[in-house]
């Protein structure tokens, strides 16, 4: 594959060729809050945001029947064990989303049923999945170090963050051990995954699972996040079938996502059957506390010219900047940082702990901007994130024909900001006719509106989204636009 070849979160796993285990499993009970991924400081929803008012608008936003954080339930009610619930109580989760309390009783049923679960970004579907799987050990100490639970993601950022997750969520059960499998920079690979949930990325488990490495007997659930994607994917989605060959019929087999496009939606019955479903209609699927605004350019340098102008707001929060080509994000980075600018970037191109390097840093606060392809394009919660440029409109593309928009794309790359109903930016950069059309598109698919950025007068852009970032919860901005 050429670098530039355009990117999908699919190249990854399609350019590792030498997976690898990270040596980490490792006990839940002995990891603190800063856990990657879900580490308290570095997102959680509640913990890293003090303020009071912030906290009475979430319980407000969680009170409206019409907003995909509303839940009618406490956990308590939903049946979780004690320990778990002591686990969600420390990550600052008050009350279940719509996702989470409608999912949780069809996941935790038994006979267990396969579940196809879809709802907008940033509403909870992680502790949805991982809720389940928890509940389902056997931590005995004779079944603790066998792997009952398997979630598969399509990225190793993703496979991370799940883990961090479970570490924080997990951190009551004692003897929980928590075995990572995706590429690593060595050869070290332990010579059994003696845990009792694995989370990984599909090529490499299946190379695990080859090996004798990952014992597949004693698996229950099997988990997909991202699972459009994946199933979607030539390489990844065989590796997922064969994966899933590998365990027993009994297997419940749960996928989640924020899309499942129709030709995708009728393979994943087939993956998971008879399952119960959680489904949504394309048109409500944005996020309300989105802002989706355009800027209009006359061609790429002035593209550019406007990144940099923008720059002063990249840094308000945190920002990602997604482009379509890996040359692109090395291009954009290499001027930005010749003009002084910090920015990070994270590309298909690097590999192994390189990119645990970035993306940690990004995490943090360290790195504010990051650039990046489509590769993070899905599932990455960074809570800091408040504004998600566009720099490249995602689309399809067969040689001699036109650009046609990726809506499924666009959604996620938009939903990595306006997590659990914060307040985000999303910003693209439209700079021909094709690009035009393709805005135009993705409008009229998702019911919804993306205003024009008027840069003729860039004090007033800045105000406008300053003002926007500044409210961190959708109701602050929903209450500023009523008065
Ligand atoms: N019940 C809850 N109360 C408070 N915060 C929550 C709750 N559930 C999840 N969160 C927080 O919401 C954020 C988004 O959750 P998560 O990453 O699971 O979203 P998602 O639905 O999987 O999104 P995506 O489709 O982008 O992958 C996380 O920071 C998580 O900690």
């Amino acid at each position: 594959m050429s670098s530039e070849t355009p990117e999908t979160t699919g190249s990854l796993a399609d350019r590792i060729t030498k997976p690898e285990v990270t040596p980490d499993t490792q006990p839940a009970a002995a990891t603190e809050d800063g856990a990657d991924g879900a580490g308290a400081q570095l997102q959680g929803s509640e913990l890293n945001e003090p303020d009071y008012t912030v906290e009475v608008k979430l319980s407000d936003l969680q009170a409206d029947p019409n907003n995909p954080l509303f839940s009618a339930k406490t956990f308590e009610q939903l049946g979780l064990d004690e320990r778990i619930l002591k686990g969600l109580s420390k990550m600052g989760f008050r009350k279940p989303s719509k996702v989470q309390e409608r999912a949780l009783p069809l996941l935790m049923a038994n006979p267990a049923q396969n579940f196809v679960g879809q709802s907008q970004s940033g509403t909870g579907k992680t502790a949805a999945f991982v809720l389940n799987v928890l509940s389902r050990l056997d931590l005995s100490p004779d079944m603790q170090t066998r792997p009952q639970a398997l979630i598969l993601a399509p990225t190793r950022e993703l496979a991370r963050q799940i883990v961090g997750v479970i570490q924080i969520m997990g951190q009551f059960l004692e003897g929980l051990i928590i075995g990572t499998a995706v590429p690593a920079d060595s050869n070290t690979r332990p010579a059994r995954m003696a845990c009792s949930v694995v989370v990984g990325t599909p090529g490499t488990v299946m190379d695990m699972m080859k090996k004798r490495i990952l014992a597949p007997n004693d698996i229950a659930v099997l988990v997909l996040d991202e699972a459009d994607n994946m199933l979607d994917l030539q390489g990844m989605g065989d590796q997922c079938i064969r994966v899933k060959s590998a365990l027993r019929p009994t297997t419940q087999i749960v996928l989640f996502s924020a899309t499942f496009p129709e030709h995708v939606s009728e393979y994943s019955k087939k993956f998971a059957k008879d399952p119960n479903e959680i489904r949504l209609q394309h048109e409500e699927l944005t996020v309300e506390g989105i802002k989706q605004l355009y800027i209009d350019c006359n061609d790429e340098e002035e593209k550019y010219n406007n990144l940099v102008q923008l720059y002063g707001l990249l840094t308000v929060g945190s920002s990602i900047i997604f482009v379509r080509t890996r040359n692109s994000a090395a291009e954009i980075e290499k001027r930005m940082v010749a003009e002084g600018h910090t920015v990070a970037s994270l590309t298909g191109g690097i590999e192994g702990s390189q990119r645990d390097t970035v993306i940690d840093a990004f995490r943090s606060g360290d790195a504010k901007v990051l650039i990046t392809t489509n590769v993070l394009a899905r599932g990455i919660d960074v809570s800091t994130v408040s504004l998600v440029v566009n720099y490249d409109i995602p689309d399809h593309h067969t040689p001699g024909r036109p650009r046609e928009p990726d809506f499924q794309t666009y959604l996620h790359r938009i939903g990595r900001t306006g997590r659990f109903g914060r307040i985000g930016v999303a910003i693209s950069f439209v700079s021909n006719q094709e690009e035009w059309n393709m805005l135009r598109k993705i409008q009229q698919h998702f019911g919804c509106q993306i205003d024009r950025v008027d840069t003729g007068d860039w004090d007033e852009v800045e105000e406008v989204i300053k003002k926007t970032i500044k409210n961190s919860r959708a109701q602050a901005n929903f209450a500023a636009n009523q008065q």
